[in-house]
């Protein structure tokens, strides 16, 4: 079989211009030259409040609610976002405020979102979120909360329109789909496919022949 030539071009932008800004995103024109080497045009929606010494807007946390004589919980919020007309399920998250790191934002975020005081375990690189639409870019950062600290019993958040609700790890897609059946809600896709992971996880070593007998 013959392989075609691989074409050496490497791509690039050549220019943004912004054909429309509000206050919170801007849409540009953006030029840039594809790996055949053919000069094109995409059409990108940005956010305007990205700070000009990053490459993040904002954060996503998977906390993990942990108490004694429970199971572990996965910490969600439920709210109307008006482009998407309806109510979803998401992770918490919000944007960085300036002179925050991901860890920072995170912890405050999920205060105010949540009440919850937590405390982070990890953090991923920058990854994009919808790279054919926008840069949009967030890092998802995984926060542990001690669900017996004093703290952390009456949790009092400071959202009015968010609704915090606990789902347990063990069983986290099923409890997903009984409420995605229950309520007209859209479920972040990152909140699903963390839900399919730990479906494989729980459940998929039981399937193996060895452990079937
Ligand atoms: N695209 C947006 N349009 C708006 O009209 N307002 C927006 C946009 N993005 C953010 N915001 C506003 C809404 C909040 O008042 C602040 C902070 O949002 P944050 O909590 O950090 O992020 P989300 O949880 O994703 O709303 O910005």
């Amino acid at each position: 079989m013959s392989c075609p030539e691989k074409s050496s071009t490497q791509p690039h932008v050549v220019k943004e211009e912004v054909t429309a800004t509000g206050k919170w995103v801007k849409l540009e024109k953006t030029t840039y030259v594809d790996p055949s080497g053919s000069t094109r045009i995409w059409e990108s929606v940005k956010r305007t409040t990205r700070p000009s010494n990053t490459n993040v807007d904002g954060v996503g946390i998977i906390a993990i609610l942990k108490r004694t004589l429970h199971k572990d919980c996965v910490v969600l919020v439920k709210q109307f976002r008006p482009p998407m007309g309806c109510y979803t399920l998401e992770f918490p998250a919000g944007l960085i405020d300036d002179n925050e790191n991901a860890e920072t934002a995170a912890l405050r975020e999920l205060k105010e979102e949540t009440g919850y005081k937590g405390e982070v375990v990890g953090v991923t690189p920058v990854t994009c979120l919808d790279p054919g639409l926008s840069n949009c870019s967030t890092q998802i950062v995984m926060v542990n909360i001690n669900g017996d600290d004093i703290e952390n019993i009456n949790p009092t958040q400071q959202l009015e329109f968010v609704d915090v609700i606990l789902l347990p790890l063990d069983e986290f897609q099923k409890k997903i789909d009984e409420l995605l059946k229950k309520e007209k809600l859209v479920v972040d896709s990152k909140v699903y496919i963390y839900a399919m992971g730990m479906s494989q996880a729980f459940f998929k070593p039981n399937e193996l022949p060895v452990l079937k007998q």
